[in-house]
């Protein structure tokens, strides 16, 4: 909990900016023109570094011209939308009644109450138990039951109001809310607020009624085009302010409007260099903390939103990426994974972590993997020696066994159909024996084109192989042709590439190996 003098600081605002775009587009362009190639599109800094502390207690005036910041402020506290840079520190809950936001116009009355109940933490009995009161301060009566988007700004102003009374948080945030609603409400409202004042809430009140701020507020913030004019004890603040606007109101309305327009160029000016010049400057009175702080802001602020080419552009590079680190994981080559990529992806990216070759040991076709050379000798030792006897033994036996002689090997290019057990079969090899002569490539997926190693010797007598035609008889399956002829079922599909043999009919000439 942030205390200073024993006072809790109920908002703490460092260093806030709100930037938002100002798109300017040709009438008449088409919406995706206007995505894709906004013309002139600008930042415009509505607020900027804006900070200040607020304590237990307390009620600020916020004060400012048209579009100064005003509005832009209480929302970002209230939680409705979030700052560009730096933070605001809320302790407790906050509540906002604002002339312009936080009803939903397609509800009635009664259904907003319960929405904002809800929305605050309220259980729906303590809604329910407090309806009647709500609309009886509200006034409303017979308006009750009919939708918001009916109501006058004062009728709206009523409700959030006497909402927000009910709600009982320990911050209000009031924008404009209360100089909306006729005599008599504004009357009960104030003694309302000032009981509320009485009880130690914070109170932020957004008002352009110099009246209602002096006699509300304890501390006013001036606001001017987006940034803090002045900010103190409302006697040191208003005064300035009021000359302010006893100057302004006293010019023509040309003089008004060159005023206008030159404070917002001076805030169209406004950029993240310049923000970065100001928390340079503030860093002497930061903390540690602080400044570790401040480097975040100027970080964040470094980070633009990108256009939606530059997010095309991104994930066409991601995914490009992406893809080139599969071919070059997976030894499948570019152009076989541009044959099929739905299922090269499909392969690569919904493959179960586990490889292969692991599956293969898991399942007993292969030896167990040997210890790893950086392990510790000792660890290596202890897990051998925790193993099953059994499987002591078989390791024990193939130590004893001479080294396999590596027979002399040759390249064979992947077929459309091949699997490992066709391949092992027709160069009269054994799966496990493929997977160990290419056990630098993952077999489990093989790519048309992929170039593997297979055994000389078997590979030229395969070769040479001859093959006779086979007349198929009626009853005959690919089968029992496969064990007539002791080869398999893919090897007689692999032999008879251009005919389907999903279905054999009778008399169809295939062929089959052996003389
Ligand atoms: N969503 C938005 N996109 C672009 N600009 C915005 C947006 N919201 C507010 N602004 C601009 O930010 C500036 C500050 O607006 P804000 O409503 O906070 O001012 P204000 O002091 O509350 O004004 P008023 O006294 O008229 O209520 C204005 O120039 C406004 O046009």
């Amino acid at each position: 909990m942030i205390t200073k003098n024993d006072k809790k600081i109920k908002i703490k605002a460092s260093y806030v900016t709100k930037r938002f775009d100002l798109i300017s587009t040709k009438s008449g362009e088409s919406r995706i023109k206007k995505a894709f190639f906004p013309t002139n599109k600008q930042d415009f800094w509505a607020l900027r570094n804006v900070s200040f502390e607020l304590y237990d207690g307390e009620t600020i005036g916020i004060v400012g011209l048209n579009g100064s910041g005003k509005s832009t402020l209480s929302n970002i506290i209230s939680g409705q939308i979030s700052p560009t840079t730096g933070q605001v520190e809320i302790n407790g809950d906050v509540s906002i009644i604002s002339a312009s936001s936080g009803l939903n116009g397609n509800l009635t009355g009664r259904e907003n109450i319960r929405l904002k109940g809800l929305m605050s933490g309220m259980s729906k009995r303590e809604i329910e138990e407090k309806m009647e009161d709500i609309i009886a301060f509200s006034e409303l009566k017979e308006f009750i039951d009919q939708r918001v988007k009916t109501y006058s700004s004062g009728m709206r102003a009523k409700l959030g109001f006497s909402v927000m009374v009910h709600q009982d948080p320990d911050i209000m945030v009031i924008d404009e809310g209360l100089a909306t609603g006729d005599q008599t409400f504004v009357g009960k409202s104030q003694k309302k607020m000032f009981e509320f004042r009485e009880k130690g809430k914070t109170i932020l009140l957004v008002s352009h009624s110099i009246s209602t701020v002096r006699s509300w507020s304890d501390k006013v913030l001036w606001l001017h085009y987006g940034a803090v004019k002045e900010y103190g004890p409302v006697d040191e603040v208003l005064p300035k302010y009021e000359a302010f606007i006893h100057w302004f109101n006293g010019l023509d309305r040309q003089q008004q409007e060159d005023y206008k327009t030159k404070v917002r160029q001076e805030q169209l000016a406004y950029s993240m260099e310049e923000y970065k010049k100001e928390l340079r400057r503030s860093e002497t009175r930061e903390t540690r903390k602080g400044k570790n702080n401040l480097k975040k802001f100027t970080s964040k602020a470094m980070k633009k939103k990108s256009s939606l080419p530059t997010k095309v552009l991104l994930f066409f590079f991601g995914f490009l990426f992406i893809w080139l680190v599969l071919v070059n994981t997976s030894k499948a080559t570019l152009m076989t994974s541009l044959k099929n990529p739905i299922g090269f992806f499909g392969n690569h990216l919904f493959q179960p972590k586990q490889s292969f070759l692991e599956r293969q040991r898991e399942q007993g076709n292969l030896p167990a993997e040997p210890p790893k050379e950086d392990k510790p000798q000792e660890e290596a030792v202890q897990e051998e020696a925790d193993k099953k006897p059994e499987q002591n033994e078989s390791s024990q036996n193939e130590e004893e066994k001479p080294e396999e002689s590596t027979p002399r090997l040759v390249e064979y290019s992947i077929q459309t159909g091949d699997t490992l057990d066709a391949i092992a079969l027709r160069f009269h090899t054994s799966v496990e024996e493929l997977i160990r002569l290419n056990h630098a490539q993952d077999l489990s997926v093989l790519m048309v084109g992929q170039v593997i190693q297979v055994p000389e010797n078997q590979a030229s007598e395969e070769s040479e192989t001859a093959l006779t035609e086979y007349t198929v008889q009626a009853g005959d399956t690919l089968e029992s042709i496969a064990l007539q002829f002791h080869t398999s079922v893919e090897e007689l599909v692999r032999l008879n590439q251009g005919q389907d043999l999903s279905l054999l009919m009778a008399n169809q000439v295939i062929k089959v190996p052996g003389s």
